[in-house]
């Protein structure tokens, strides 16, 4: 840790140095570098992190730079106004194409990010009062404390302060409830619902900010270029930014600074070599991107600053410390009931996957849910999660009709839950993935968590994901990465990261599917001793073994309907359960 810090300092020192003693023309080069950088660093947030690839960053960057080289030229605006208002008019335009792109899935968003990528481009480039192709002229320089910025090598200072800012911000932001929420996204919608995430608001949120950072970058270029014309913000611009971050590595934002630096400096070096070597003037070095995006992307496709990791010493274990705790739940006593599910149907198309059904779940019991394939039980699952509302019928947790609610807001009325599929963050330690169980116990939004104002938060989130691994007795690996566990304790972390909620209803999903036999037991043990605990638990599971030897009470389904409902020993007699099963052998109690 101390070393990893003296050589960030290190560099920190040299990048401070370099505008003092490299040639000018090179200097002209570091500063083209830092504003790059600084839009790669949005690109890394948004499609490193977020997974949403936008060709677009670059006609971002051109509204930021326009509206300086317009308010300063034409109407005398002070330059940092112009960067204010830059930011105004990113965040306008940015937020409602984000309003109007960002529900797409798939390959639709990135085709939409080419879209709006060209028009803008067209935008500037026919609109005469923004000068045309030819574009602005006679942009003022910046001025701060009364100094003048006209020489590269002050002006380096100034990109190197927006730079460090915004990288640290981003960093700052990666290690809050937020950065996690991010990264949660990336696989999709699910888990970062379930833990009462508002998905979209957040993907808006990523997306203005990234735009931001490279209005940033376009109002330094107009005022260090001192004119503006429309091909630096161009598609074939916005590629290449993705190019930076691809080869840089784009899930980290220093793989951005990387990236940036990489391949400016190598454009730079291929314009004066290709045209010798071929013999001709040309974009050449375009081609040589393109193959070196095929490369990284075939041999290092996390991109250079992974490998760059590898040698660099591991950053240490850090806790903050827990001033506070946070607040917990009030619990429903033993026996309460705390889930009515009354006459549940479920209709997709013409198929009736929930017919009817009913049951009861009372505070401090394990009711398990089981049945052949296809008899619903995932479909129930999801009618009490919120992840797909029931056609009719009610759900009522707590004595509150959650029927409609979506599964954010019944996640926060306490219920948490694990998935079929194990929904990790494998490059993250297991603390932090527990902690993403804890989004909806804090408040700090992506400001706050930008600026590092949500320590006091984390601190507690931090104590209590610690209290969960304890409980589920894996705090000795707190620290390790969760991509390294088997699967058995990945589940067994599923529930830590579900108990941090402080959930009143915990839902299991298939527990033990995949699981071998010294897991199962494991996983058994640690339900009952929640139980015990006073944890309330609804399982859906195919194991016969795990669930008759777990669970209070059974609810069995076929065909989408009810078939009985009793403790394990009545289920075990039941005529129509064996039927159901029939091939199958409903096991006996196991000592
Ligand atoms: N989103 C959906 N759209 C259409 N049909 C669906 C959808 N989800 C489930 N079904 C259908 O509903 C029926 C019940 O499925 P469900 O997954 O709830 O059963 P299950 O008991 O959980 O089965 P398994 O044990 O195999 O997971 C199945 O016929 C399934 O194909």
């Amino acid at each position: 840790m101390r070393l990893r810090f003296l050589l960030a300092l290190l560099a920190g020192l040299v990048a401070l140095a370099l505008p003092l003693v490299l040639p000018l023309f090179q200097v002209t080069l570091l500063v083209n570098i830092l504003i790059f950088a600084i839009v790669v660093t949005g690109l890394v947030l948004l499609t490193g992190i977020v997974g949403l690839t936008s060709f677009g960053q670059a006609a971002f960057m051109g509204l930021g730079a326009y509206t300086t080289a317009v308010l300063t030229t034409g109407a005398g605006w002070n330059p940092w106004l112009g960067l204010l208002a830059g930011f105004g008019v990113t965040a306008l335009i940015a937020w409602l194409l984000g309003l109007m792109t960002l529900r797409m899935q798939g390959h639709y968003l990135p085709l939409a990010t080419i879209a709006w990528g060209m028009s803008l481009y067209y935008v500037f480039g026919n609109t005469p009062a923004l000068g045309g192709f030819t574009g602005l002229t006679n942009i003022p320089p910046i001025s701060v404390f009364g100094l003048t910025l006209t020489s590269p090598r002050t002006f380096a200072y100034l990109a190197l302060v927006c730079l460090g800012l915004t990288a640290i911000g981003a960093q700052f932001l990666l290690s809050s409830r937020v950065g996690r929420a991010m990264r949660a996204l990336r696989g999709g919608p699910l888990v970062a619902e379930a833990f009462g995430v508002n998905t979209f608001r957040l993907r808006v949120e990523v997306f203005v900010l990234a735009a931001l950072m490279a209005s940033l970058a376009g109002w330094l270029y107009a005022h260090s270029q001192r004119f503006v014309n429309p091909t630096p913000f161009s598609l074939q611009a916005g590629i290449e930014y993705l190019f930076m971050a691809v080869v840089g590595g784009s899930g980290h934002v220093w793989g951005g600074v990387l990236g940036a630096g990489l391949i400016t400096l190598l454009r730079e070096w291929l314009r004066d070599l290709l045209p010798v070597l071929i013999g001709a003037q040309g974009n050449f070095e375009v081609i040589v991107f393109g193959v070196l995006v095929i490369l990284t992307l075939q041999f290092a496709r996390r991109g250079l600053w992974p490998l760059a990791e590898r040698v660099l010493p591991q950053e240490g274990a850090r806790l903050l410390p827990e001033r506070a705790r946070l607040p917990e739940r009030s619990r429903p006593a033993p026996g309460t009931p705390l889930l009515k599910v009354e006459h549940a149907v479920k209709q997709f198309g013409g198929l009736r996957a929930v017919n009817d059904v009913s049951f009861e779940l009372r505070a401090g019991e394990i009711l398990g849910l089981i049945g052949p394939n296809g008899a619903g039980k995932s479909t129930v699952f999801n009618l009490v999660t919120g992840v797909n509302p029931a056609t009719s019928g009610r759900v009522v947790f707590a004595g509150r009709d959650i029927t409609r609610l979506n599964a954010g807001q019944i996640h926060r009325l306490g219920v948490a839950r694990t998935f079929q599929h194990v929904h990790l963050l494998p490059d993250l330690t297991l603390l932090a993935n527990t902690m993403m169980g804890g989004y909806a116990r804090g408040r700090a939004g992506l400001i706050a968590s930008l600026l590092h104002l949500e320590r006091a938060e984390e601190a507690a989130l931090q104590h209590e994901a610690l209290r969960q691994l304890r409980r589920v007795g894996l705090e000795d690996q707190a620290f390790a990465l969760a991509g390294n566990l088997a699967l058995g304790q990945q589940r067994i972390l599923e529930v830590a990261r579900a108990l941090v909620a402080d959930p009143t209803l915990l839902l299991l999903d298939e527990p033990a599917a995949g699981l071998r036999y010294g897991e199962k037991m494991e996983l058994v043990a640690l339900l009952r001793r929640l139980r015990d605990e006073g944890v309330t638990i609804l399982l859906v599971e195919h194991d016969m073994d795990l669930v008759m030897n777990l669970v209070d009470r059974l609810v069995v389904m076929n065909y989408g309907e009810k078939l009985a409902e009793g403790t394990p020993a009545e289920i075990r007699r039941n005529p129509a359960v064996r039927e159901a099963y029939l091939g199958v052998d409903v096991p006996g109690e196991v000592a």
